[in-house]
């Protein structure tokens, strides 16, 4: 960052060097994800992105990974690179994708109110993993890969608490792997969470700067 408030960034199609206020928003990758979450994530680390949905059948591609025998984190992996492949943009394309693996379960968004209050039940004082993974791809090809592993050590929730905490927090918990949101009253639920905070909402996002200002696409 120069004296005037002026950082270097690599323009992600021509490649040149652009002396860019920090504050402009020349997107620097396309995000291939639906998520709100994660395009928060990038938007209060004033990464400069454009959000473009990738349109797979996630479940079905879910369901025939971890028949194939895949582990969670790789079934996460092939998910986000399958999303970051899909979105056909030039530069630098990020796919996202997470899984919740409890025992040799996997764990999805909950289907209903009723579905949100027997994961909640089930996952209560047991401990469960989350795989929080992201693939940079560029021009077609992976350029990038993170896979995080979190894992969270739950407090045990009584029944009334946890169908309170669904029936308060539908809104939002509806749209999250485990049906709980950690940033919100779903700090509650938790003793422990063993692993990178970011990673628990969706996106390894530390290791993703690490990335981009390494390779020059983000001042520092
Ligand atoms: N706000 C919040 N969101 C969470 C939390 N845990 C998980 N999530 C969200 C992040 C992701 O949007 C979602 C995991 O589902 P997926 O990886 O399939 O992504 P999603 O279908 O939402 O979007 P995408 O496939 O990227 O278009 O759960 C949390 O603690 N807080």
């Amino acid at each position: 960052m120069q004296a005037n408030g002026l950082g270097e960034v690599l323009h992600p199609l021509s490649n040149k060097v652009l002396l860019l206020d920090v504050h402009m928003s020349i997107p620097i990758l396309t995000l291939a994800s639906s998520s709100q979450t994660r395009q928060a994530l990038l938007r209060n680390a004033a990464i400069p992105f454009e959000a473009v949905p990738a349109r797979i059948d996630e479940i079905s591609l879910r369901d025939s990974l971890v028949a194939d025998g895949h582990t969670p984190r790789n079934v996460a992996d092939a998910l986000a690179e399958m999303k970051a492949l899909r979105v056909r943009r030039p530069g630098l394309v990020l796919g996202c994708d997470q899984i919740l693996s409890f025992g040799t379960e996997i764990l999805g968004k909950p289907s209903s109110q009723e579905n949100a209050i027997a994961q909640l039940s089930k996952l209560s004082a047991q401990r469960h993993k989350l795989h929080s993974a992201a693939v940079l791809v560029e021009d077609g090809k992976p350029i990038w890969r993170h896979v995080s592993d979190v894992t969270m050590v739950m407090r045990r929730a009584s029944a009334p608490y946890i169908a309170e905490y669904v029936a308060r927090n539908w809104d939002t918990i509806q749209h999250s792997a485990g049906a709980y949101t950690l940033e919100g009253e779903g700090a509650r639920l938790f003793h422990q969470v063993q692993g990178d905070y970011f990673a628990v909402l969706g996106l390894p996002l530390l290791p993703l700067i690490d990335f981009l200002v390494t390779r020059g696409n983000l001042p520092s």
